[in-house]
């Protein structure tokens, strides 16, 4: 589990994030999204301890990093898959690592054959593709064999044999009881393989939730409803706190008329009809994409940010 507290973080005038909290859990797949310059990195890079908070608290596992014992053994952690050296090979580099870690040298095979590239250990990194690189990168990450998993934007550069290869690992990974905490700008990529998401914009938290509530919160994502008892319904959804309007395509029978159903689930549209007893002819979750939820939910940091002001007079910087 990773807990990260309060965290502010400035450089200078530059205030990169600010009085972030969220919790990621054991076991799931946490999707770490924002626009550029969101923060992100420099999060990521607080929960290794390679950069001190200006405040706030990060915890790997209940400990702050600099308390962990063999940190190799509790976090794995991809942030740049391109700073190995280009003159070694994926075994000598791996082996390095190991010993530096005082991990068992019979773990370089493991992982080699874990990301595939066991054919290719004895070659110069040099001359890798950057999906190999990401495939060694995710190696070393995989040496220690952690409990926890830190990938920054692990899936760029990688053809689509390579994402789906990157995403059944992340889920096998979390299904072990792992903790995986992946940042990404490719929302669709995301939508595929996070149960969970951290949203952050201009270093502020956006949103900490199950995929399927932070679709829920953008709204363009809606329940289409048909029924032919369209007072009855509206007025039973009306009280339930839903928000009601025709449906956008304007299609209607002479006995039904549809309906776009906005703040209840489809479920809970069906049970609420059921509960008084109201016939309906469709009942579809119209569900957003993570993309549209997460441009709608972060345009104001992502307008702040390329205007190139963060930090600036106009921000919302507390102190
Ligand atoms: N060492 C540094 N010195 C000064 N400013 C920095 C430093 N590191 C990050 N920043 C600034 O902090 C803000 C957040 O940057 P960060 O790299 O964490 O964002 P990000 O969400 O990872 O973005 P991207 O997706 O573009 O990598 C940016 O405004 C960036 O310019």
């Amino acid at each position: 589990m990773i807990e990260v507290a309060d965290l502010t973080k400035r450089f200078g005038r530059i205030t990169a994030v600010e009085r972030l909290s969220f919790t990621v859990p054991a076991g799931r797949v946490v999707g770490f999204l924002g626009p550029n310059g969101a923060g992100k990195t420099t999060t990521m890079r607080m929960i290794l301890g390679l950069d001190h908070p200006t405040s706030g608290t990060v915890r790997v596992n209940g400990r702050e990093f600099a308390q962990l014992d063999a940190p190799m053994r509790e976090v794995g952690a991809v942030l740049d898959a391109g700073g190995i050296h280009p003159g070694m090979t994926a075994r000598t580099h791996l082996r390095w690592l190991a010993s530096a870690g005082r991990i068992p040298a019979r773990r370089v095979g493991e992982v080699l054959d874990a990301v595939g590239l066991t054919e290719a250990a004895h070659r110069k990194v040099g001359g890798f593709s950057l999906g190999m690189r990401q495939r060694l990168g995710i190696a070393s990450a995989l040496l220690g064999d952690p409990a926890t998993l830190l990938l920054d934007e692990p899936v760029n550069g990688l053809d689509p044999e390579g994402v789906l290869w990157i995403r059944t690992l992340m889920r096998d990974l979390a299904a072990e009881g792992r903790t995986v905490f992946l940042s990404s700008h490719l929302m669709n990529e995301m939508e595929e393989t996070a149960d969970r998401v951290v949203v952050i914009g201009r270093g502020h938290l956006v949103a900490d939730m199950d995929i399927e509530e932070f679709l829920r919160r953008g709204s363009s994502g809606y329940v289409s409803v048909a029924t032919p008892h369209l007072s009855l319904l509206t007025t039973a959804l009306s009280e339930a706190g839903a928000a009601v309007e025709p449906a956008a395509d304007g299609s209607r029978t002479a006995s039904e008329e549809r309906l776009a159903v906005r703040g209840l689930t489809a479920a809970q549209v069906g049970e609420l009809a059921a509960r008084y007893g109201i016939t309906l002819h469709e009942l579809t979750p119209q569900a957003a994409s993570l993309e549209e939820t997460f441009m709608e939910l972060t345009r104001d940091s992502a307008q702040y940010t390329a205007s190139g002001s963060v930090g600036g007079s106009g921000g919302d910087r507390s102190r």
